[in-house]
């Protein structure tokens, strides 16, 4: 606690109190500072808090705190009162314009004489600051996390051909986001306000996927009780997803060729066609190609399902995203508070980075739920990582007149690029990034010509 002593007492009946505490509460210029009084009624609010939260103090003085914060902060944690101080909660603030900021609040309450709630002091402060973590500052599009060139390049065809009719395939391996951009294409185009349905054509065996994909009357084999409108019915008007397409079977793919030209299909058992109007978005993690040449995929088909092409590369090809998908889901699990993780340990750190990624993005929340269900404390460390992260691996014997520890200059000297590019600007953060101390990452800097 700050020592307090009668000089201050009485140099604050000089100054003013009230002076005092606006100029302190106004140097926290990148969190929110505020008083409410009993009520909970606003009755100071800083200059941090103008900036961060979008609300002057002329509009948010004398509101209630829950009226001008606008806050979703679950389990009723506004018990103050009885909880006497607050640190590191996660809140969730709804700003004037709609946006939400994910923040944590300390606050510290004061009481009367007689012991009743008096007010309180409460400071917010963005989550991303708090974990000492660079905010996200890739470009994130329907909640695609990306700062890598393919995948900018990627969206950029995404919002061009949003607005036509063209077919799309999407090639990626899986868990790198093929289903995600294809959502996005969808919530780009003049079909955004109508159905977005997905179907993976590995999933089910050929006649199941047949009765899924176009539907069935009644009657068409045992266990047709009804007529089954399929995905191409519901779909109408809107966008069907079509996941491992290189698995549809020989037969489904002439009637899907179908679809495609004559904008019609005859459900299963069915005699007349069914008109439909909808945007075919077709995904797979083969080539094609190969496929075609093998005799597993129509030819025609490839080429009405690929009018426009589009890669995904894997995670382990697209290194700086793995920072900012980090950062995003450290970011998203915080909030949830079961734990506070504020920083990466920087051999941990070193080890996601070099890792394969094999299962790309969808194994990278994976091994972050898993941080979170084992570990603890503050720091994410490499024991909090899954075991195919801890697997020993054998060194090579050593080479004389090469220390076993020092890095290839080639990836150092990348790291060191990337560590700055991450920290944007900041040279602590950046620092921090490539495992470090300040002075070392300076001769390392100076060493490359970085
Ligand atoms: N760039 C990204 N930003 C944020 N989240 C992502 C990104 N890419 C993938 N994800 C997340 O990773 C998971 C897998 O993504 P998605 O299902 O779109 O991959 P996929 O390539 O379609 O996988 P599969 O081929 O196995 O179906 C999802 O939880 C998705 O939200």
């Amino acid at each position: 606690m700050a020592f307090s002593s009668p000089q201050l007492k009485r140099w604050l009946g000089q100054i003013g109190a009230d002076q005092v505490l606006e100029v302190m509460t106004d140097s926290f210029e990148t969190g929110a500072v505020f008083i409410v009084d009993a009520n909970s009624d606003i009755l100071l609010w800083s200059k941090g808090a103008e900036q961060l939260l979008g609300l002057s103090a002329a509009s948010a003085v004398g509101k209630p705190c829950k009226t001008a914060l606008n806050c979703d902060n679950g389990n009723d944690p506004c018990n103050l009162a009885q909880l006497g101080i607050v640190k590191a909660q996660a809140v969730r603030v709804r700003l004037p314009d709609g946006r939400t900021l994910d923040c944590y609040r300390t606050a510290k309450a004061f009481y009367d004489n007689a012991g009743n709630f008096a007010g309180a002091i409460e400071y917010l402060q963005p989550q991303h600051q708090a974990a000492g973590l660079p905010q996200p500052t890739g470009e994130t599009f329907h909640g695609i996390l990306t700062r890598d060139p393919k995948m900018l390049e990627a969206i950029q065809i995404i919002r061009n051909v949003a607005a036509t009719e063209a077919t799309v395939l999407i090639r990626g391996e899986s868990g790198t986001g093929k289903e995600m951009v294809a959502h996005a294409l969808h919530l780009e185009s003049p079909r955004h306000y109508r159905p977005f349905l997905a179907i993976n054509c590995a999933a089910l065996t050929p006649s199941l996927l047949e009765s899924e994909l176009f539907g069935h009357v009644k009657g068409a084999f045992t266990g047709a009780v009804r007529n089954h409108a399929g995905l191409f019915q519901r779909a109408n008007g809107g966008t069907l997803f079509l996941d491992e397409i290189a698995e549809l079977p020989l037969e489904l793919q002439a009637k899907l060729l179908r679809v495609l030209q004559e904008r019609n299909f005859i459900p299963v058992g069915g005699d007349h066609p069914v008109s439909v109007d909808v945007r075919i978005i077709a995904a797979t993690h083969r080539s094609l190609r190969e496929e075609v040449k093998a005799g597993r995929f129509r030819e025609d088909l490839m080429y009405r399902l690929r009018v426009v092409p589009i890669f995904l590369p894997p995670l382990r090809e697209r290194r700086l995203d793995i920072g900012l998908l980090l950062q995003h889901l450290i970011n998203r699990h915080n909030l949830q508070g079961h734990r506070f993780v504020d920083r990466i340990a920087p051999e941990a750190m070193r080890l996601l980075l070099d890792y394969d990624w094999p299962g790309n993005v969808r194994e990278l929340n994976n091994v972050v739920e898993y941080a979170y269900a084992v570990g603890r404390g503050g720091e994410l460390s490499i024991a909090d990582l899954p075991p195919e992260f801890r697997e020993p691996v054998r060194p090579p014997m050593p080479q004389p007149t090469q220390p076993l520890s020092r890095p290839k200059p080639a990836a150092e000297e990348a790291l060191i690029r990337e560590a700055l590019e991450i920290g944007a600007g900041n040279l602590e953060q950046a620092a921090r990034y490539a495992g470090m101390s300040r002075a070392t990452f300076w001769r390392k800097r100076k060493k490359y010509g970085i």
